[in-house]
């Protein structure tokens, strides 16, 4: 091992009937990667994959330097973390934490002290008699984590790790996660739908879309300058794609046909906007004043989102609004009824495509 290596390398490829999954992945020793993406994108076959558990018919994976593609997953130096943690319930915690090391050849009584120092780091000392199903969900969790690290992996494999948790677990246990995975030295691959998980946790992110990656970058770029439909709709972002000359973008609007979007820089070729619904603003006649955008557009739909109200829109190009409550019943809005939605071209992020 050299520290000119990353700790992870790997392109892997597979293929089912329905299905091919083709990504290649470098992640630096103590970096976490997020891999974000659509149901069915192939994210769980990453790791799978990365464990020597989906045949690949094609690619690598190396850690430190070191060719894996052809070790059994038994022999392979990862730890994982699965969504519904897969713990042992005819073990205490203990036993779940020190089987890993036990499996490597660890004598029983160095593998118990192992698993009780890591109980201790996830703060669960005084649960270490405790049987899984006796946990709560956050313990669990914490158990799968040290059971994980036990066996003092060089790549980490959370699949989905906070997804059984209600909101108000998942938030501590979130934090907890976090200060754990920055203490890791090797590589972390985290699979999840949520973008909060990908933007607390991650120092990467990389979203997969029908096996393939179509964007990666820091969390906020991701969170910023989406590039697909899909990444700007979970970020909450209205996107368009479109060809800038000056400080006008033709993007496609909703039915196909060419809708001017004016924006506040110069740009030119091929790129893509975006706003967010908050800086949308909605008038029942047309606004003027400063350069800005105005469509006249259809309620589409009405839905509470935090202490704001959505507006999605329709009509030559679809967006969403965030108002106030208060906005919404001056405005007295139903579905259906026509509105300017309006947008300064101080608030359009322009970014090449
Ligand atoms: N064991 C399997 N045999 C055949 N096809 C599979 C198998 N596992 C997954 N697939 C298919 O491979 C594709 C990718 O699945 P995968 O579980 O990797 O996606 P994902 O991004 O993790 O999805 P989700 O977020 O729903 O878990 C899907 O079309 C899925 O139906």
């Amino acid at each position: 091992m050299t520290p000119t290596h990353p700790a992870l390398d790997a392109r892997l490829v597979v293929r089912r009937p329905s299905f091919a999954l083709d990504v290649h992945l470098r992640v630096a020793p103590g970096e976490v990667l997020a891999l974000l993406g659509p149901n069915g994108a192939g994210k769980s076959t990453v790791l799978r994959a990365l464990a020597g558990l989906a045949p690949m018919v094609d690619g690598h994976v190396r850690v430190d330097g070191l060719d894996l593609t052809a070790v059994p997953t038994e022999r392979r130096p990862i730890g994982m973390v699965f969504q519904d943690y897969l713990l042992f319930d005819h073990m205490s915690a203990l036993e779940n934490v020190a089987f890993g090391p036990r499996c490597q050849g660890v004598p029983k009584t160095e593998a118990r002290t192992r698993a009780a120092r890591l109980l201790d780091r996830v703060g669960l000392a005084d649960h270490a008699g405790a049987r899984p199903r006796s946990l709560s969900g956050g313990q669990a969790q914490r158990v799968a984590l040290a059971r994980a690290l036990a066996t003092r992996p060089r790549l980490l494999l959370l699949d989905e790790p906070l997804a059984a948790l209600d909101a108000h677990t998942r938030f501590s246990v979130r934090s907890h996660l976090q200060r754990h995975l920055a203490d890791f030295g090797g590589a972390t691959v985290i699979v999840t739908h949520d973008p909060l998980d990908a933007m607390v946790l991650a120092d990467r992110v990389m979203v997969v879309e029908d096996g393939a990656l179509v964007q990666q970058g820091s969390p906020v770029d991701v969170a910023r300058r989406p590039r697909t439909g899909y990444v700007a709709r979970l970020v909450g972002l209205n996107l368009y794609r479109g060809r800038a000359d000056g400080t006008r973008v033709t993007v496609t609007g909703t039915s196909g046909a060419p809708v001017a979007v004016t924006v506040a820089g110069t740009h030119s070729g091929e790129v893509f906007t975006a706003f967010t619904p908050r800086s949308v603003a909605l008038y029942r006649t047309r606004p003027d004043g400063s350069p800005r955008n105005a469509w006249r557009l259809a309620v589409d739909g009405i839905e509470r989102f935090g202490d704001q109200v959505r507006v999605h829109l329709t009509g030559e190009v679809d967006l969403s609004a965030d108002i106030t409550p208060a906005g919404l019943a001056e405005l007295a809005l139903a579905p259906g009824d026509l509105v300017w939605a309006s947008v300064k071209a101080t608030e359009v992020a322009c970014y090449p495509a």
